[in-house]
């Protein structure tokens, strides 16, 4: 009698796409999609068309401008945020447009951050496997998709080939049990489990999330986790795809159409982790004990539930970057900064969240807040359900899809020493400018804090329309 061996959802993903033996332990996977942006995209489509090379296959590849494109409300086509960006702006097109590949440029109707866009468009899709020379392509996992982040000449190789040389990760099973409370968002809970296992805890695994609080998340709230698996030092996250992920899809345009979605259907059910497979490593997490928490360091780690004292004998460097002391509690902490957008919480429920909480409310005096739709689809929506009125009236400047403010390339941008709350993923030193000190939170957090000028909960906040 033959027993198959139970499997992960990742080694199912792995099987499916394992074309040979890489020699040395690494595998040769097929590539299904590959994705670029112009600050690393481009140096992969310019070193192979050097080097002679075509793209296999244009249909397979998507470049997208996000990075560096101005987040000016009505943007030239090549105006970048970053002093000489343009040049990028101007190689990736023409890179991109005499390599054939499928081709977003800066006012495109579809153009936003990539792993904004790769879900909305149905370039993710579970299933299929994904990279892009951009680390927080483990977002996509989110959608049951096999995803991660490459460097550029990988992108180029697989591009060239339809494969790339990799060696298969450790698996690690985070559980999260049990729901997440009234007011706690899915970023939250991705500071928290940084937070608690540290910002090495995911050992450069492929890291499965499940337990019923992640079976609650909308599909907006799964794609905020796994974004932040990178942060967490994972090779790529993922989550099995469910009926929700399957009603996401349908109809994107680049996922499966009406008529062949009865077989793919079939085929994205069987994407789930045997019952009795085995993991590398397992870790559980208990959903209530997760509250709204604030990164008060230069690492997302260094983070605690608003309310909490940073811990006597933190670092004295990152202290003394982020101007605070060992026992001081971040909330009450003056901020003249706000940041709403990214990869992480660019999306529209992200914008519903702070502009729940924003209506008929202002920015404190002092506070410069900028919110950045994750990609013109999101934007329009927001526009559609008047959320950017409630922005602009709450003091908030609107601004054009891209990544923005969430990393510093040269230009605009927030002053040294200024304190800023984010709804980004990073807050290493000088990641939003030269001396910004950043405070990781969810929108809510961010719109709280921007209103009462200094952080706080947005279900503690007693200030606004009712005072
Ligand atoms: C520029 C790019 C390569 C980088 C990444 O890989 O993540 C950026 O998106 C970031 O978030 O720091
Ligand atoms: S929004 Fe920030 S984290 Fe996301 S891809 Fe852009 S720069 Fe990287």
């Amino acid at each position: 009698m033959v027993f198959k061996k139970a499997q992960t959802l990742f080694d199912k993903l792995w099987a499916a796409h394992r074309i040979a033996d890489g020699g040395d332990g690494a595998d040769l996977i097929a590539i299904d999609r590959v994705c670029l942006h112009e600050r690393t995209g481009a140096v992969a489509l310019r070193s192979l068309r050097d080097a002679g090379h075509d793209v296999q296959n244009p249909k397979r590849v998507f470049a997208i401008m996000d990075h560096i494109v101005s987040f000016r409300e009505n943007r030239g086509p090549d105006e970048s945020r970053s002093p000489g960006g343009g040049v990028f702006i101007t190689q990736t097109r023409k890179l991109a447009l005499e390599a054939g590949v499928n081709f977003i440029d800066t006012n495109d109707l579809r153009q936003g951050i990539v792993h904004v866009i790769a879900p909305e468009l149905g370039i993710a899709i579970p299933g299929v496997s994904l990279i892009c020379p951009d680390s927080h392509t483990c977002s996509l996992g989110a959608l049951g998709a096999l995803a991660w982040g490459v460097g550029s000449s990988e992108s180029e190789h697989a591009m060239a080939t339809g494969c790339l040389r990799v060696t298969k990760p450790k698996q690690m099973r985070v559980t999260v049990n049990g729901a997440l409370g009234e007011g706690v968002s899915a970023k939250d809970l991705a500071l928290y489990i940084i937070h608690k296992f540290g910002a090495k805890g995911g050992q450069r695994c492929a890291i499965e999330y499940c337990g019923s609080a992640i079976s609650e998340l909308t599909i907006e709230e799964r794609l905020t986790l796994c974004n932040m698996a990178v942060e967490f030092s994972a090779f790529t996250a993922l989550i099995a795809p469910d009926e929700k992920t399957i009603s996401f899809v349908l109809g994107k345009p680049y996922a499966p159409n009406a008529d062949e979605i009865a077989d793919t259907r079939e085929d994205w059910r069987s994407l789930f982790t045997d019952e009795d497979a085995i993991f590398d490593y397992e870790i559980e997490v208990n959903a209530a004990d997760v509250q709204p928490i604030v990164s008060w360091g230069t690492s997302p780690e260094q983070a605690l539930p608003i309310g909490d004292a940073i811990p006597i004998g933190a670092d004295q460097k990152v202290l003394d970057y982020m101007g605070l002391s060992g026992g001081q509690r971040v909330e009450g902490l003056e901020i003249s900064g706000a940041f709403i957008g990214s990869c992480t919480n660019g999306r529209l429920s992200d914008l519903r969240s702070a502009a729940a909480f924003l209506q008929g409310r202002k920015v404190a005096d002092g506070v410069r807040a900028v919110c950045v739709p994750g990609s013109q689809s999101v934007r329009r929506q927001a526009e559609e359900e008047g959320l950017d009125a409630i922005f602009r009236e709450a003091g908030f400047e609107w601004g054009a899809p891209g990544c923005a403010m969430c990393f510093f390339a040269g230009g605009q941008t927030f002053a040294p020493g200024e304190r800023v709350v984010s709804s980004t993923n990073r807050n290493f030193e000088g990641r939003q400018g030269p001396g910004v000190r950043t405070h990781l939170a969810s929108p809510a957090t961010v719109a709280a804090s921007a209103v009462k000028g200094a952080i706080s909960r947005a279900d503690k906040i007693n200030v606004g329309v009712d005072e």
